[in-house]
């Protein structure tokens, strides 16, 4: 154990309260077959670190969500300063002083450190939206974290990412701040400088609650502990004075081996696998052998290259040199894979878990061969198989059939442990393969590997936790800036050796420290990827590409027909332009937010049938004022009954709007089963007639309203938080953005906007035509998306959605001047979408085909 940064019990009793700043009462919460906690109840006073211990799924995660209001407990109250907090809402419980970090996160990671960092501020200490760069400059050097606040959050390291999330909790100066396992992914630099800072937000009168599975933490600094084992209550103690070895019996409820498993001298054991200059992003040149019966640790401070190596032994990624297994190279991770040299990552969410399949499937899928015969799956071998698994593994689950999120976070790692081991592969490469697991199972993962090993095996392990790397490993290679620094013999190694020989080299290079004058200084790794180029630069090339795209459309229009650009064809085609661009920035504002909207084409006829009743005769006021009613109930009505079917009935977005687009349609067909009914022309006139050169003025104030509207949108809060929802809907709300009310504000602007889009048709069709709408669906949706924006939201400009159409209407107008068959012009929007669909850089279509196979481990199924 480094044992640098301990606090004695002076420091531990300075600031701690007597009245409890958090009292948990008899709180329960059952999943199925699973009782997640039974009656718990415990006080964290002010001032006092409270660390939570139990084993993997015995409910501290459950505990965590309840008093942050993303679970809703089956009985029981949360009381913070006295007062019951009753409102079950992450928004409230933050309003309240409880701030949490997630075991698995909140930021997102499209978005910049700088942006991550004012969505997770409180309104009143936010800056203006323009200033947030130097803002998060400053806030995180207040704190002594040198991190880019321009980067994307998804290229931090772990344990960069990790301390973002504490220094945005702790920025928020919270009653409560809730640490749910924060230091997992932490190195032991990293976890003195959470200690460092748990101390002091403590000695400012927070109350802290801390769930770890590093006892040796609960060791160091807390000042009380209280253990859960299955759901229920077994106790508070004083973390000082009680002795590990009973926190981990009270955890277990039995004695636990504390054992490492013995080694044997593997020197001179077979060589299965052997890199010669193998060099990738963030790592190498490297030269490393991987021989038969040992375990090899990779060890260093976090991010400077321990896992782009990993990877690269693996093939994955670009990477160069040569990986040779059994006299054969190795050039790409399926080759990998079919040789027996296997990869597992940490990051389970996205990478080592098959997320759609259940949890049997997840541990079975990488054996199928064995469990079927010509091509059948046997299903009592199959069964008895997954059971065996689930015992030896020790995976708390009420049911197989349950989906690997249903899973405490440490048992989702002992499914995919399972799943990689069972394939019995030749070098498996593991990359914190005890992340978030409990002490009992963690030692049972020991044990497992080193059986693997001893059956001729190589295990390659990356891990942030040095002391297991002194426990397991027969060597350990020490990376630093991407390079391998040093060798240490397993045997009798130390974790002060190993953390002293990867801190050797960043003394020489001072990267990270810390302070003596408890300043926490945490510097960029080797191996920092690029400056956060964002999702912002991607939509200005997209913008710029499609105005190309334009232009060289008009030219060859031009160049073809000879009338193309002649004022009567560009004012024809401004008409047929604008209920377009109306309606897919109807659809823009849904897309954004991660939904999508089939209704409006029915808005729409529904807005033109009511204008032929409402709006038949009268002035250009007159109409305008029935124009922007109809908007209004259509906003309302329409609006409304979609985000009752998708946000309450929680129905996907495309089939609750599909069911709205038939209720529609029908109601319509009610009102005017064919068509008839004048509307007033004053409103054509007033849209149409009067031009700017050959297009109608009021399409040009549209054009420029959007842009304004973009403007606006970019740069500010609101924006943000439209596409923080979209972007990662459960990770905004934990930030403490509303998400629900969000998409809801879109909803109804959509469905209103849809209505705009009807109020300009109506003045172009002058009668109320019950089918006037329906094919205006396909355009709101394939505009955007050639604009830029994305199925899977967050992305795209309104700007862009304008040119979408442009180029779309474009497009339709060559299929009449070349004289082509009617049905092109059908055909072009459903080919440009899906083109669009496959340029987009995140590859929606991709992630729509291939959700359920993990990135990296695809060809292991
Ligand atoms: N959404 C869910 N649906 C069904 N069961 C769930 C759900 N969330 C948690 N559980 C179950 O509740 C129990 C407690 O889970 P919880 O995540 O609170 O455990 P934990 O102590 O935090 O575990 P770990 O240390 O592995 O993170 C587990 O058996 C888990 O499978």
């Amino acid at each position: 154990m480094t044992d640098n940064l301990t606090f004695d019990s002076h420091e531990r009793a300075e600031m701690q309260g007597t009245s409890p700043r958090l009292a948990v009462s008899g709180i329960s919460k059952r999943y199925g077959v699973v009782q997640a906690l039974d009656d718990v109840s415990f006080d964290v006073s002010a001032g006092q670190i409270h660390a939570l211990v139990g084993e993997n799924g015995s409910g501290k995660s459950t505990v965590v969500g309840i008093i942050s209001g993303t679970v809703q407990p089956d009985a029981g109250v949360i009381s913070i300063d006295g007062g019951a907090v009753t409102s079950r809402r992450t928004a409230d419980s933050q309003r309240a002083g409880a701030i949490t970090v997630f075991q698995d996160g909140s930021l997102i990671k499209d978005l910049s450190v700088a942006q991550n960092l004012y969505l997770g501020t409180d309104r009143a200490q936010r800056p203006a939206y323009r200033r947030i760069v130097a803002w998060a400059t400053e806030l995180l050097a207040s704190h002594g974290i040198r991190i880019d606040p321009t980067m994307k959050a998804g290229d931090l390291a772990p344990g960069d990412r990790q301390l973002l999330e504490i220094i945005r909790a702790i920025s928020r100066e919270p009653k409560i701040l809730i640490l749910d396992e924060a230091t997992s992914a932490l190195d032991a630099q990293g976890v003195d400088t959470v200690l460092l800072l748990m101390r002091q937000v403590a000695s400012r009168g927070t109350a802290v609650l801390f769930v770890t599975h590093r006892l040796s933490e609960v060791e160091r600094v807390a000042d009380t502990v209280t253990v859960l084992r299955d759901g229920r209550y077994q106790g508070t103690h004083d973390a000082p004075t009680t002795a590990l070895q009973r926190l981990v019996e009270l955890m277990a409820g039995t004695r636990v081996d504390m054992e490492f498993p013995e080694r044997s001298d593997q020197s001179n054991g077979k060589v299965l696998l052997q890199a010669k200059d193998l060099a990738g992003p963030g790592f190498g040149p490297v030269d490393v052998e991987l021989r038969a019966g040992e375990i090899v640790g990779i060890a260093g401070a976090d991010g400077n290259g321990q896992l782009a190596l990993l990877r690269g032994l693996a093939s994955l990624g670009e990477t160069h040199g040569h990986v040779r297994t059994g006299g054969t190279s190795i050039r790409s991770y399926r080759m990998a894979v079919e040789r027996g040299v296997v990869l597992l990552g940490s990051d389970r969410k996205n990478e080592s878990l098959f997320s759609a399949l259940s949890v049997g499937d997840n541990i079975g899928i990488g054996v199928l061969g064995r469990l079927s015969s010509m091509g059948f799956m046997r299903l009592k071998r199959e069964r008895s198989f997954i059971e065996d698994s689930i015992e030896e593994y020790r995976i708390r689950v009420g049911n197989p059939r349950q989906l690997p999120s249903e899973l405490s976070g440490g048992n989702q790692q002992k499914v995919a442990l399972s799943r990689v081991l069972a394939m019995d592969p030749r070098v498996v490469l593991i990359d914190e393969p005890t992340q978030g697991v409990d002490v009992r199972s963690r030692m049972d993962i020991y044990r497992l590997l080193r059986q693997v090993a001893d059956k001729g095996h190589a295990v390659v392990v990356v891990s942030s936790d040095a002391s297991e790397l002194a426990g397991m490993c027969d060597r350990v290679l020490v990376m630093s800036r991407g390079r391998l620094t040093a060798e240490l013999p397993g045997l009798g190694v130390t974790e002060e050796q190993i953390v002293g020989a990867f801190a050797i080299e960043h003394a020489a290079d001072p990267g990270a420290v810390l302070d003596s004058a408890d300043q926490v200084v945490v510097d960029g790794p080797a191996d920092r990827p690029r400056r956060f180029a964002g999702i912002a630069n991607r939509e200005t090339m997209r913008v710029v590409a499609l105005a190309a795209l334009v232009v060289c459309l008009t030219v060859f229009a031009q160049a073809k027909t000879g009338s193309f650009t002649d004022p009567t064809n560009l004012y024809i085609l401004s008409l047929v332009l604008f209920p377009i661009a109306a309606v897919s920035a109807a659809q823009y504002f849904v897309l954004l937010v991660g939904g999508i909207d089939v209704s409006v084409g029915a808005a729409m006829t529904l807005a033109v049938v009511l204008m032929s009743s409402w709006a038949t005769a009268g002035s250009v006021a007159t109409v305008l004022l029935a124009g922007a009613v109809v908007a209004l109930v259509l906003g309302v009505v329409v609006g409304g009954v979609n985000t009752f079917l998708v946000e309450r009935l929680r129905i996907v977005p495309v089939i609750a709007t599909i069911a709205t687009m038939g209720i529609v349609g029908g109601v319509c067909y009610m009102l005017r089963p064919t068509p008839s009914g004048a509307i007033a022309p004053a409103l054509g006139d007033a849209l149409m007639l009067t031009t700017v050169g050959p297009i109608p003025a009021a399409l040009v104030v549209l054009g420029l309203l959007f842009v304004v509207v973009d403007v606006v949108l970019r740069n500010s809060g609101a924006g943000l938080r439209m596409r923080a929802v979209g972007l990662d809907s459960q990770y905004a709300d934990r930030l403490g953005v509303p998400a629900r009310r969000v998409r809801v504000a879109c909803y109804l602007l959509c469905s209103a906007l849809a209505g705009v889009g009807g109020v300009i048709l109506a003045a172009q069709v002058g009668v109320g035509d019950p089918n006037v709408g329906s094919s205006f669906t396909l355009l709101s949706i394939a505009a955007p998306i050639l604009g830029g924006a994305a199925l899977q939201g967050g992305r795209g400009l309104l700007i862009g959605s304008l040119l979408g159409t442009v180029v779309l209407v474009i497009s339709q107008n060559l299929v009449t001047l070349l004289a082509l068959n009617d049905g092109v012009s059908l055909v072009l929007p459903g080919v440009l979408t899906l083109l669009a669909l496959m340029s987009s850089s995140d590859g929606a279509v991709k992630l729509w085909l291939w959700r359920a196979r993990p990135r990296g481990h695809g060809e292991t199924g």
